[in-house]
């Protein structure tokens, strides 16, 4: 297998878990932490426990908090930092690149939504990184969570971009026996399917916790999908992405395991705990909370109607009780299917 120098910027579970897998593959990895205390434990003891526990990473892996050192002379740039962090470290990439003129390929693997723009990390790496910089752009989704990618657990993923040529690169990088790597075209589908389907997991974690079972489950799932397809089609994604990877597999992913931390936030919504309770408890992430934000939003702005992350919003920002919610999605007027 060819070699190929990867740069991956942020050292949480999922940056951690996707530079291991791209070392296994033989490739020469850098990894950007911005903390210091993380890169002196990649590089000393190859754990990174906070985010992945005892799990022994790859010894290629060389992790650096210096950025610019980190992406000179890569081919392939993964950005996986939080979907607030990701403007701020475009523009870190832009700079770092302008000074080694250098351009990259950039993979986003961020699932959100910026809260001001709604803009989606491919959009905000394309505004922050200048063209001369930019080999391709691509997007990496699908259900994959670092827990059981890290321990080799057989997972199916997509690369996303609008050149063909650009996908396939990633495919060829990323690929292996544990760890599949298709190919798609629908950026935008991809990335909305990534992020919606937080928001349906919460949902889903807020049903486990209130003890209802496989019909409210099947509901959820259902109709949450048919809500972000809806979503989609206002945007000019194509229906099928959300019948893929990045849509109903990251959904269902996503909004059945208890390693996700969508659902494990939902839980704790359902047991009434509050927002700033569950952000403190889970010292991770959690992208549906400022996305069912961003959804609420879109859903007017579009005129696209979204009544189970409408749901969510009111339960998280309008402080609704859980089980109201529900009763409220059961009575609303009755309706043809597929419509
Ligand atoms: N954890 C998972 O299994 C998966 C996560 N994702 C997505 O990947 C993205 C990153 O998630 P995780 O790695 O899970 O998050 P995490 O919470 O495990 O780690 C986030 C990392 O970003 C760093 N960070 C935070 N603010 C930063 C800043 N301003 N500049 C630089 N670094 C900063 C943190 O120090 C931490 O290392 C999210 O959008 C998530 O939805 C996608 C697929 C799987
Ligand atoms: O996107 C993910 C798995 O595909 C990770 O989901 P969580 O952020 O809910 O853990």
């Amino acid at each position: 297998m060819k070699q190929t120098k990867i740069a991956v910027l942020g050292a949480g579970s999922w940056g951690t878990a996707l530079a291991n897998v791209a070392a296994e593959n033989g490739n020469q990895i850098m990894l950007w932490a911005h903390r210091a205390v993380t890169v002196e434990e990649i590089n000393s003891r190859h754990t990174n426990k906070q985010y992945l526990g005892d799990r022994v990473l790859q010894a290629n892996i060389q992790a650096t908090t210096d950025l610019k050192a980190a992406v000179d002379g890569a081919e392939i740039v993964l950005s996986v930092v939080p979907t607030k962090a990701t403007r701020e470290v475009a523009k870190q990439l832009n700079q770092a690149l302008v000074e080694l003129r250098q351009s990259v390929i950039i993979v986003a693997a961020t699932k959100g939504l910026e809260p001001e723009t709604y803009k989606f990390a491919s959009q905000m790496i394309e505004e922050e990184v200048m063209p001369q910089n930019l080999t391709g752009l691509a997007v990496l989704a699908g259900p994959s969570h670092a827990e059981g990618v890290i321990k080799h657990d057989p997972t199916t993923v997509v690369a996303v971009s609008k050149q063909l040529s650009i996908a396939k690169q990633v495919q060829a990088a990323m690929s292996n026996a544990t760890f599949r790597v298709y190919t798609n075209d629908d950026v935008v589908g991809a990335e909305l399917g990534g992020a919606l389907k937080n928001v349906i997991a919460i949902a889903a974690g807020t049903l486990q916790s209130l003890g209802y079972d496989a019909n409210a489950k099947a509901a959820l799932f259902t109709r949450g999908l048919n809500e972000m397809t809806q979503l989609g089609r206002s945007y000019g994604a194509n229906a099928m992405t959300f019948m893929g990877l990045a849509g109903v597999g990251d959904l269902f992913a996503t909004a059945t395991s208890e390693h996700s931390r969508n659902f494990k936030a939902g839980m704790q919504f359902g047991q009434g705990k509050t927002m700033d309770e569950v952000i403190d408890n889970m010292g991770m992430v959690i992208e549906g909370i400022s996305t069912t934000k961003v959804v609420h939003d879109l859903a007017q702005q579009k005129g696209v109607e979204m009544p189970i992350s409408e749901a969510v919003y009111q339960v998280l920002y309008a402080q609704e009780d859980p089980k109201i919610a529900i009763n409220n999605l059961m009575e609303r007027p009755l309706q043809q299917e597929g419509k």
